[in-house]
C-alpha cells in the first residue's frame, strides 16, 4: 500500500493526514502554535511557529504507525489564505506574519478603492477588504518602508512551508487569487494591479498549480522530519478551496459550510462570470480551471474557542459545546452575534464587535453557551440569504472543519438553514483536500472528481427538524436586526480598549 499526506496549516494548528491510496486516513496528528494580538485589530504568526508545528505533527504521525517513510509517495498542502510572509533576498522573514483576521487596513482598503474601484473588482473578482493581501503589503509599505525595502518576494503561509520543505519558492494559484494582486480569470499577476500600487512585480513569485509537483524534500528538512527524501512535494491549495475538495464540492450547485476559526459558506463555479458584485469572494480553485465563490465569518470556531478560553479554560470542547443541550432554540432569549474581530461578510465592518442581548437573571452558563453556538450559525445564515438572493439555493451542505465534530451543532446548522447537512468521515476537509492534490499529482486518479468518489465518504445527514426550523426563523429575524442596532455603539467602545 502506498500512501500520501495532507498538511493542513490552519490558524489555530496544523493537523497533518496520512491517508492511503483507498482514502483511509490511516494516522493524524496536530500541533497548536500561538496567534498574537499586539493591538486592537491586529493578528500576526511567527512563521517559525508553524515550522516547528509542522515538523512535530509530521514526527508524531510518523511515530503513531508502521509506516514505512518510502511508502509515503507524496505531501501536500492546505494553508489559512491571504497571510503576509515577507521575505528578503536570502529568503529570511522579514518581519511576523500578518494574518487573514487582522484588520489594520482599513485605510489601506479605501486608498484601494478611491484609486481604481471598478478596475480592482473586474480583475481581482473581489472587492479590495482588510483580510486580503495587498492591502498587507500597502500597510508595511507606508508603516514599515525599512522592511518594505528589504523585502525581494512575499508568499503565503502554506507557500512559505513547503519553501522551507523543498526548497523552491513559489505561490500556488487558489492561495495567490487571495492576494487580490492576481488577473484571476487569466490565471496570472497583475501587472495594472502592481503598477496601481507601486508594488514591484518582482515580489511576486511564479506562480504553481495545485497538483504541480514542485520538488522533493530537501536532505536537510527529510532527515529531521523523518521523511523519506524522495518525497514528491506538490502544490497545494488554498484551505477554502481543498475544503471544497475534501468535500467533494467539485460540480456546479455543490456547497459547503466550513467552521474553522473562521466560517465559511462556498459554493463550485464552473468560470470566473458568477457576479456577487463583490458581495462574496470569487477565487480560483484549486481544481484546474475551475473557481469558487464564498462569504466569510471572520470570527466563527473562534469566537467559540474565545468564550470557552474566557470562561471555561480546564474544559474540553466536546463537553461544554455538548452543555448547550440542556438549554434550548434561543437560549431563553439569549442572542450573540459574533463580530468580535470585526465582520467580512456581510459586512465588511472592521469596526463591528460582537454583543450578547438579551442577558436575564435566568439564564445559565449553558445559555451562553448555546447562544455563542447559534450566533455563529446565524452568521452563515447571513451568507446564504446572499446566495439566496442571487438566485442561489442549496440541496444539501457538506459541514468540515472542528465544528463539525459536534452532532449538535450539525443539526443546529440543518435547523438553522433548513437545509440537509451532510457529516464526512472525517471533518478535516482542507487535510483530506491537500492529500487529494497529492494524490492525483501522483497520478493515482486521473481527476479530482475521480479522487472524490473514492476519498469523500458520507458517515450522516442531518434532516432539518420543522419546528426547530420555525423557531430559528423568528431568532434569526431579531438577529438581523443586531448589527445596525449595534454598529456605531460597539465602534464606540473600541476607544475603551
Ligand atoms: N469538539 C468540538 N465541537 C465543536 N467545535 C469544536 C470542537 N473542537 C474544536 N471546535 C471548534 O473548531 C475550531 C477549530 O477548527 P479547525 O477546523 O481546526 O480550525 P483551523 O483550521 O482554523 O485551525 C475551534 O476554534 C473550535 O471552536
Ligand atoms: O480568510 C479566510 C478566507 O478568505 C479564512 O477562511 C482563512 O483562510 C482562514 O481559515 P481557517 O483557519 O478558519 O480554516
Amino acid at each position: 500500500m502506498k500512501y500520501v499526506i495532507g498538511v493542513d496549516l490552519g490558524t489555530s494548528a496544523v493537523k497533518v493526514l496520512l491517508v492511503d491510496q483507498k482514502g483511509a486516513v490511516v494516522a493524524q496528528a496536530s500541533q497548536p502554535y500561538p496567534l498574537s494580538q499586539p493591538k486592537p485589530g491586529y493578528s500576526e504568526q511567527d512563521p517559525e511557529d508553524w515550522m516547528r508545528g509542522v515538523t512535530a505533527a509530521i514526527q508524531e504521525l510518523l511515530a503513531k504507525t508502521d509506516v514505512a517513510p518510502t511508502d509515503i509517495e507524496g505531501l501536500s498542502y492546505s494553508g489559512q489564505m491571504h497571510g503576509l510572509v515577507l521575505l528578503d533576498a536570502q529568503g529570511n522573514v522579514l518581519r511576523p506574519a500578518i494574518l487573514w483576521n487582522d484588520t489594520r487596513t482599513t485605510a489601506q482598503t479605501a486608498e484601494i478603492t478611491a484609486k481604481i474601484g471598478a478596475q480592482f473588482l473586474a480583475i481581482t473578482r473581489n472587492r479590495p477588504l482588510e483580510g486580503f493581501t495587498l492591502p498587507k503589503l500597502l500597510w508595511v509599505k507606508e508603516n514599515e518602508p525599512v522592511i518594505f525595502a528589504q523585502a525581494a518576494a512575499f508568499v503565503l503561509p502554506k507557500d512559505y512551508v513547503r519553501y522551507r520543505m523543498t526548497g523552491q519558492l513559489e505561490m500556488e494559484l487558489s492561495d495567490a487569487a487571495g492576494t487580490v494582486m492576481l488577473d484571476v480569470a487569466g490565471k496570472k499577476w497583475s501587472q495594472a494591479i502592481c503598477d496601481a500600487f507601486g508594488i514591484p512585480v518582482s515580489l511576486c513569485p511564479p506562480l504553481v498549480e495545485a497538483t504541480a509537483q514542485v520538488g522533493t524534500l530537501t536532505p536537510a528538512y527529510a532527515a529531521v522530519s523523518g521523511l523519506a527524501p524522495a518525497t514528491a512535494v506538490f502544490g497545494g491549495g488554498a484551505d477554502n478551496a481543498c475544503g471544497a475538495i475534501g468535500a467533494g464540492v467539485l460540480q456546479p450547485q455543490q456547497a459547503m459550510c466550513s467552521i474553522g476559526t473562521s466560517g465559511v459558506v462556498l459554493t463550485y463555479e464552473p468560470d470566473a462570470t458568477a457576479d456577487y458584485h463583490g458581495q462574496l469572494h470569487l477565487f480560483n480553485h484549486a481544481a484546474p480551471n475551475a473557481f469558487y465563490s464564498m462569504g466569510v465569518t471572520l470570527a466563527a470556531g473562534y469566537s467559540l474557542s474565545w468564550f470557552k478560553h474566557t470562561f471555561a479554560p480546564d474544559e474540553d470542547f466536546t463537553p461544554f459545546v455538548n452543555s448547550a443541550a440542556t438549554s434550548i432554540p434561543g437560549a431563553h432569549g439569549l442572542l450573540f452575534t459574533p463580530y468580535i474581530v470585526g465582520e467580512r461578510t456581510p459586512y465588511a465592518d472592521a469596526t463591528i464587535r460582537g454583543s450578547f442581548i438579551g442577558v436575564d437573571s435566568k439564564q445559565t452558563r449553558a445559555d451562553f453557551v448555546r447562544a455563542v453556538l447559534e450566533g455563529i450559525t446565524f452568521s452563515f445564515r447571513d451568507i446564504l440569504e446572499i446566495y439566496a438572493a442571487n438566485g442561489k439555493t442549496f440541496k444539501q451542505l457538506v459541514s468540515i472543519g472542528g465544528g463539525a465534530k459536534s452532532p449538535l451543532w450539525l443539526q443546529m446548522q440543518a435547523d438553522v438553514f433548513n437545509t440537509p447537512i451532510v457529516r464526512l468521515t472525517s471533518e478535516q476537509g482542507p487535510g483530506l483536500g491537500a492529500a487529494m492534490l497529492a494524490a492525483v499529482g501522483l497520478g493515482w486518479f486521473a481527476t479530482l472528481q475521480d479522487c472524490a468518489a473514492q476519498f469523500v465518504q458520507v458517515k450522516q445527514v442531518y434532516q432539518p427538524d420543522p419546528a426547530a426550523v420555525a423557531q430559528y426563523q423568528k431568532l434569526y429575524e431579531c438577529y438581523r436586526d443586531v448589527y445596525p442596532a449595534t454598529k456605531d455603539l460597539t465602534a464606540r467602545l473600541i476607544d475603551f480598549q
